[in-house]
């Protein structure tokens, strides 16, 4: 594998390949992989002879009190995980790289409307940081397709609209969520929390797998059902963020005769903020 840091170096690589006729497949991340992160290169190697990681950690898309700072960033380690996955190429830029202009005065891109709701309402502009990086980083590696996590299932909407709206040419493929044996979703920031706090995490899927299983039954008291779930987080040691049963196509407030929902939800447990979602096939 090869680790690049600069635009002008990656465009020469990935040229040579793309002339070469070869399908470069691209997945971006923050960097202290785990898992889930190598099903994603897993995936990527399926569908295109070239595979491209990369890892920066943005600050666009990070709120003035969230954990920008304290972020993992372990290049040494992430870098062997992926060699050992037949990663092809490392892109690693730094901020200077990817902002020139700075962060404030220079192109940003919004996706309207879904950008608001559920990750939205609690982490404002975070989308507008993800689209934007996303964008960039689809211009710098012109991949011709590009995976995204399920787990976070918000922001493969907001890169599928973007990408959709821009005409950009990139397939998006999601990849299911990678989750440990008790259910709990992998995430870098699992991490922060003590072991006693990941003896309790694992209640943030239990409690979505038996609300999805109420529903199933036949409860369309949506509210009601979101608020018992709320309760029994917050009993078990969580604070509240968002526990919503949506549409699975714009993710809004389901109604009770929607039949493709997605159930998205946040938590925070000690220094970590724990996402997941299931979707709900009735
Ligand atoms: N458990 C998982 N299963 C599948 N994909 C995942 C999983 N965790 C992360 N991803 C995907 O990996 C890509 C990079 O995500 P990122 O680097 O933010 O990892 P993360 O572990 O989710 O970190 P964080 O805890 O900060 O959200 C995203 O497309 C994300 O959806
Ligand atoms: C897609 C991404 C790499 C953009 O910074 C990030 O939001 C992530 O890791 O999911
Ligand atoms: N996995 C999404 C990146 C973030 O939380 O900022």
């Amino acid at each position: 594998m090869q680790t690049i840091f600069s635009i002008t170096e990656l465009r020469k690589a990935l040229g040579a390949e793309r002339r070469a006729g070869k399908r470069i497949g691209f997945v971006p991340t923050m960097g202290n992989l785990h898992d889930g992160h190598i099903q994603l290169i897993h995936q990527s190697n399926a569908t295109a002879d070239i595979t491209v990681a990369s890892i920066f950690v943005n600050p666009l898309q990070f709120g003035e009190n969230e954990d920008l700072d304290a972020y993992p960033r372990t290049l040494q380690s992430d870098s062997e995980k992926l060699a050992a996955a037949d990663c092809d190429y490392l892109f690693a830029p730094n901020i200077d790289e990817m902002y020139p202009n700075g962060q404030v005065i220079q192109t940003q891109v919004e996706v309207p409307v879904i950008s608001d709701l559920h990750c939205g309402t609690s982490r404002p502009g975070h989308f507008r940081g993800v689209a934007t990086v996303v964008c960039k980083l689809f211009g710098m590696v012109q991949p011709d397709v590009a995976i995204f996590g399920e787990k976070d299932f918000q922001q493969l909407m907001v890169i599928r609209r973007m990408t959709e709206d821009l005409f950009l040419p990139v397939e998006v493929q999601g990849s299911p969520i990678a989750r440990a044996d008790n259910g709990l979703a992998l995430s870098s920031r699992n991490g922060y929390l003590t072991p006693e706090e990941l003896a309790i995490a694992p209640t943030l899927n239990r409690t979505i797998r038996n609300t999805i299983s109420q529903i199933k039954a036949g409860r369309t008291d949506y509210s009601a059902l979101q608020e018992e779930a709320q309760a029994v987080l917050e009993e078990a040691g969580f604070s509240r963020d968002y526990y919503n049963i949506c549409n699975r196509y714009d993710l809004q407030a389901a109604k009770a005769d929607d039949s493709e929902l997605v159930l998205v939800a946040a938590a925070y447990l000690g220094k970590a903020r724990l996402i997941d979602n299931m979707v709900i096939d009735l």
